[in-house]
C-alpha cells in the first residue's frame, strides 16, 4: 500500500503537498500513507478539511482531523462552507463548493499538488454509474489518478487499494476515523452501485478487478488520444481562431477519431469543461458526410472547398462586448500597433454582417463569409476601427490566448 503512494509521487515527488481529508476511513489513510511517505523525503504535507455544515458530528469530524494533524505536527486548515441556497442537488451543490474552497486554499498554502482518497471501491462505483449512462471508453476509464484542473494536479494515489485494506490499515497504525452516516443512505445512486457491486461477487466481479478494468481503458483512451493527436496534425490547420479539417481525410478516419477530433475542436473553441452529447456530436458529422453543416454548442461546422471549418457560432457572441485589457470569447487578446496611444473609448466586439461590408478587403484573407462575422474586431461606440482577421485595420493583432497550438496539445490534456 505505501508503494502505491510511492508510485504516484515518484521519482519527482513535490516539495508541498496537500491533502483532503474528511475525517472519514479512507481519507484518513491516506493522510498516514503520505505522512510516512514524506518523512523520507524532502516534501512538506499540509491537510485540509471542508466543514460542509450539513450534520451535526461534522464540527467534531473535522476536529478529530485537526487533532490528529497536530499529532503527527501537519498544518491543517478546516474551511467552512455557509453557502447551500437550497436549488439544485445538495450533494453536487457539497461537492463543487468543496473543491472551490480547497482550490482557494492550495493557492494560498503554495501549493501544485492536492491528494484525494479515492479508492478502488470508488472507482468500482464510478464505473458501475457508467455503465448505466452507456459510456464509452472515457467514461469507462473512470476518475484519473492524476488530473490537472484549475491549475493544481489532483492525485488519487488510493485507486487500486480496496476501503478494506485502507481500514486494516488504519487498525494497524491505531488511528481512529468516523464513519460517515450519509454513506448508508439509499437516496444516493453511489450507494446503490456499492450495493450492486457486493451482488456481483459470484461472478467474480469485485472493486480491484473493475479498478483494473478502469485502468486498462485508461490506457486505451490514451491511444486513442494519441491517434487522435496525429491525425490532427496531419490534417488539421487554425485560421483565425476556427479548426480546419482536409474534408475527405477527416471523413475516411475510424468513427471514434473523427469523433475525437470534432470534440477537441468543439471544446477548444468554446471553453466548455464537458465534452457535448455524444448524439449531438453523432448528428454534426452525419450532416458533414451529407455535405451540410452542423451546430453544436455555440459553435458551427461547415464544408467549405473541400474543407471542413469548425468555427464560433456568431450568435453565441453577438452580445459580447470586452475592455481591451481583458480577453474576448475567453480565447483572444487584441494588441494595438506600436504606435496607437491608450484609448479606453475603444472596446472588442464581434465583427457581425455589419462590420464585415466595411471590409473590402475580407476575401483576400481566404477565409469563409460565416467565419469572420464572430472574429474578434476593435469598435469605438458603433464604429469600426480595425477587423485584423478580415483584412482590416493597419497593424492591429489578433491573438488566441493559448496560440493556435494550443488545440493540439488539448488534444492530449487528459
Ligand atoms: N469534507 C471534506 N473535506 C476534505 N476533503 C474531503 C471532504 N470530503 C471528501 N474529501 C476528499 O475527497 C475524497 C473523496 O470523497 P467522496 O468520495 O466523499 O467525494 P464525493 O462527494 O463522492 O466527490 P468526488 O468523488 O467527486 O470527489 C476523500 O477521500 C477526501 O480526500
Amino acid at each position: 500500500m505505501t508503494g502505491k503512494v510511492s508510485d504516484a509521487l515518484l521519482p519527482h515527488p513535490p516539495e508541498r503537498i496537500g491533502v483532503a481529508v474528511s475525517g472519514g476511513g479512507d481519507s484518513m489513510a491516506l493522510l498516514q500513507l503520505l505522512h510516512r511517505f514524506c518523512a523520507t523525503q524532502v516534501c512538506t504535507l499540509f491537510a485540509v478539511t471542508v466543514d460542509h455544515g450539513l450534520r451535526a458530528g461534522a464540527v467534531e469530524e473535522a476536529a478529530l482531523v485537526a487533532r490528529h494533524c497536530a499529532d503527527l505536527g501537519i498544518e491543517h486548515d478546516i474551511l467552512k462552507w455557509h453557502g447551500w441556497d437550497g436549488s439544485g442537488n445538495l450533494q453536487n451543490a457539497a461537492r463543487t463548493a468543496r473543491y472551490g474552497l480547497m482550490v482557494d486554499w492550495a493557492r494560498t498554502r503554495g501549493l501544485d499538488h492536492v491528494a484525494l482518497g479515492h479508492t478502488a471501491d470508488d472507482q468500482a462505483e464510478t464505473l458501475l454509474m457508467r455503465l448505466a449512462r452507456r459510456a464509452g471508453v472515457d467514461g469507462l476509464s473512470g476518475m484519473a489518478p492524476r488530473r490537472l484542473h484549475d491549475g493544481i494536479t489532483w492525485l488519487r494515489p488510493l485507486l487500486g487499494v480496496s476501503r478494506a485494506e485502507l481500514r486494516e490499515y488504519l487498525r494497524s497504525e491505531g488511528v481512529v476515523w468516523v464513519e460517515d452516516p450519509s454513506n448508508e443512505d439509499e437516496r444516493f445512486e453511489r450507494i446503490r452501485a456499492r450495493q450492486t457491486l457486493a451482488a456481483l461477487a459470484p461472478l467474480g466481479i469485485d472493486a480491484e478487478g473493475l479498478s483494473a478494468v478502469a485502468a486498462n481503458l485508461s490506457q486505451a483512451r490514451r491511444a486513442l488520444d494519441w491517434q487522435t493527436f496525429l491525425a490532427a496534425r496531419d490534417m488539421a490547420e487554425i485560421h483565425a481562431g476556427a479548426v480546419v479539417f482536409d474534408r475527405r481525410r477527416l471523413l475516411i478516419l475510424p468513427d471514434e477519431i473523427q469523433r475525437r477530433l470534432l470534440i477537441g475542436a468543439l471544446n477548444w473553441i468554446s471553453g466548455a469543461p464537458y465534452p457535448p452529447r455524444r448524439g449531438a456530436v453523432s448528428g454534426m458529422i452525419k450532416a458533414l458526410q451529407k455535405g451540410q453543416a452542423g451546430t453544436v454548442d455555440g459553435c458551427h461546422a461547415r464544408p467549405n472547398q473541400g474543407r471542413i471549418w469548425v468555427f464560433r457560432e456568431y450568435d453565441k457572441v453577438r452580445d459580447s462586448r470586452a475592455a481591451l485589457d481583458t480577453p474576448w470569447d475567453g480565447r483572444w487578446k487584441l494588441r494595438p500597433p506600436a504606435d496607437v496611444p491608450q484609448n479606453e473609448t475603444l472596446h472588442v466586439g464581434p465583427l457581425g454582417g455589419a462590420g464585415l461590408t466595411q471590409c473590402p478587403d475580407w476575401r483576400a484573407t481566404g477565409r469563409p463569409h460565416a467565419v469572420l462575422l464572430s472574429t474578434p474586431a476593435i469598435w469605438q461606440g458603433d464604429a469600426l476601427i480595425a477587423a485584423p482577421l478580415a483584412g482590416m485595420g493597419g497593424n492591429w493583432q489578433a491573438e488566441l490566448l493559448d496560440g493556435a497550438e494550443g488545440f493540439f496539445t488539448a488534444l492530449l490534456s487528459h
